[in-house]
């Protein structure tokens, strides 16, 4: 199945100059949506790890099925307020504005190996800002998972010396 047929262009969305990548046909389709957390749980067997760290909230929709499949456990980033006990957080910025993304203190104790499941890498502002706190609670990063990656807006350099896995490229 070619996943990337289902994926719903959106011209200046959410402000103009955006071309933005709509992936609710995907999560509409029983088969696509199968396929993309097989896939990527089949790229991600080959690390070992203990957790699956995701963003709200397209993080949420692929990280938490993939947990789930592979056993692990997940622990959620979320935008500034949102997490109820004592947190991590770091100001990050995106492809369309700023915010700050925040994640439990005690959710990784040091040594503990994660990876990052979201579903699109564009600057890579979100994902630098989620390794900043993974690496601040002593954690490692083994793996950065994606379902797309919009190669031109350089979200590989921002990741330099991590270990990134794309499934679509744009
Ligand atoms: O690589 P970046 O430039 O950081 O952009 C990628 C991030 O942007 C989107 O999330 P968004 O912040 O729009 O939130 P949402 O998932 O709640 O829609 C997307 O789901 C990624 O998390
Ligand atoms: N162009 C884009 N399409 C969908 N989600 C995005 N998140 C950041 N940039 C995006």
């Amino acid at each position: 199945m070619e996943l990337n047929k289902i994926i719903r262009d959106i011209p200046d969305f959410p402000q103009k100059g955006v071309l933005f990548r709509d992936i609710t046909p995907l999560l509409h389709n029983p088969q696509a949506l199968r396929e993309t957390v097989d896939q990527m749980c089949q790229v991600l067997s080959q690390f070992e790890f203990d957790y699956v760290v995701g963003p709200e909230s397209r993080g949420f929709i692929f990280g938490v099925p993939v947990a789930y499949a592979m056993n692990k456990g997940f622990i959620p980033i979320r935008k500034k307020g949102k997490l109820p006990y004592e947190t991590l957080s770091r100001e990050y910025s995106l492809e369309y504005g700023t915010a700050v993304l925040e994640m439990h203190a005690d959710a990784i104790r040091p040594g503990q190996k994660v990876v990052i499941v979201d579903d699109l890498i564009a600057t890579g502002g979100t994902s630098k800002a989620i390794v900043e706190l993974i690496e601040e609670a002593g954690g490692q990063v083994v793996n950065l998972m994606y379902l797309i990656e919009l190669v031109q807006l350089g979200g590989r350099e921002m990741l330099k010396g991590y270990d990134v896995k794309t499934l679509i490229q744009y």
